[in-house]
């Protein structure tokens, strides 16, 4: 297995090549190895275009420059039922939380569930000076247009970026079902329904001295978490009590196993605990979290149990109960303290 800086890096070549099945066997191995040992790899030839990724992390802070008020245009469309609220987020998020940055959580554009500013509607201000006599020049403020349709395009990267991490999403998953030794197409038909997927389009602010946590320390609740960033770097990932740099290797995307697939392993896959630092400039990211639908019930597959004559380390439960536990910070019976992080319930909570 390759690494890529500090992290295991698979090329995902051979999945796009036709008759490479050496090949395939190859990179299906590393993606198991990376599984048992991280959770948390790298990937490159994984199918989204240089183009686009660069397109969007370029076009990602046109967006974060609009006015507040412009930028909470990017909302949940009215009467819609989205499984999380849609749209724009400025952190800390809970109030208590100390975490310093602000995303847009964007569903499948298929589903309409998010709204845009509208277009033209990418208001930037500019100092017009007037001279009004030979000693006199009035500045005024003013509000012009985005010029080239900016907003618009980044809207277009961002939809496209979705897309095209939907293909990633479901060709992994086709491999971790190979990996894990499912039944073919196990996976593919257990998840079926891509209406609880959705992007974080994050921006964070430049870190300081005093203060510089981007986003606590968390695992995923996530299938599959996919992450393309800049170059501010900033993004940690927790191994054998060390934090290992997810630096920023350009083409490069970052996969992160979540919960659901650590639960469904019976813990043999890991759900790593990851963490964004800020680093003194001002760092862009989207990810993408490959879900299950809310209505599925969740709990270690046979052939990590019984199959092999394991006990399950998870009672089953629903997972639209632990996603609205995770999203509130509420949870009933009451958790041990261990289970709740920064308000945040964590999956240890159905640990047996
Ligand atoms: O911004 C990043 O690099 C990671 C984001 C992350 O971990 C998350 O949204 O869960
Ligand atoms: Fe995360």
């Amino acid at each position: 297995m390759a690494t890529g800086g500090a992290l295991p890096m698979v090329d995902l070549a051979p999945f796009f090549t036709q008759d490479d099945s050496d090949g395939v066997a190859r990179a299906t191995e590393a993606v198991r190895e990376a599984c048992l040992t991280h959770g948390f790899f790298r990937v490159v030839n994984h199918g989204v275009p240089a183009e686009l990724m660069a397109r969007a992390l370029e076009l990602s802070p046109v967006f974060f420059a609009l006015p507040d008020d412009e930028k909470a245009k990017a909302r949940q469309a009215e009467g819609t039922a989205a499984p999380f609220r849609a749209g724009y987020f400025r952190a800390p998020v809970p109030a208590h939380s100390p975490d310093k940055h602000e995303f847009v959580l964007v569903f499948d554009p298929k589903l309409g569930f998010n709204e845009y500013p509208a277009e033209p509607a990418g208001f930037r201000s500019v100092e017009i000076r007037i001279r009004t006599s030979k000693l006199f020049i009035i500045r005024i403020s003013k509000r012009i247009f985005l010029p080239d349709r900016m907003l618009h395009k980044f809207r277009e990267a961002v939809e496209e970026c979705y897309a095209k991490l939907t293909e990633l999403g479901l060709l992994l998953q086709d491999v971790l079902n190979e990996c894990m030794g499912l039944p073919p197409g196990f996976l593919r038909g257990y998840n079926g329904d891509r209406s609880f997927d959705f992007m974080a389009v994050h921006h964070y602010f430049p870190g300081t001295e005093e203060e510089n946590s981007g986003l606590n320390a968390h695992e995923d609740g996530s299938c599959i978490s996919f992450v393309i960033q800049d170059g501010a770097g900033g993004l940690d990932v927790l191994k054998d009590g060390d934090w290992v740099p997810a630096e920023p290797v350009e083409g490069s995307i970052i996969v992160n196993i979540g919960d659901l697939i650590k639960v469904l392993s019976n813990n043999k896959f890991k759900s790593p605990t990851h963490r964004v630092v800020r680093k003194p400039v001002h760092r862009h990211s989207f990810a993408f979290f490959f879900n299950m639908h809310g209505d599925k019930w969740v709990e270690p597959l046979p052939e990590f149990t019984t199959k092999i004559g394991e006990a399950p380390r998870y009672r089953g439960f629903l997972l639209d109960e632990y996603l609205q536990m995770r999203m509130s910070g509420l949870i009933h019976p009451p958790s041990r303290p261990e289970d709740v992080v920064h308000n945040e319930i964590k999956i240890t909570h159905y640990a047996i």
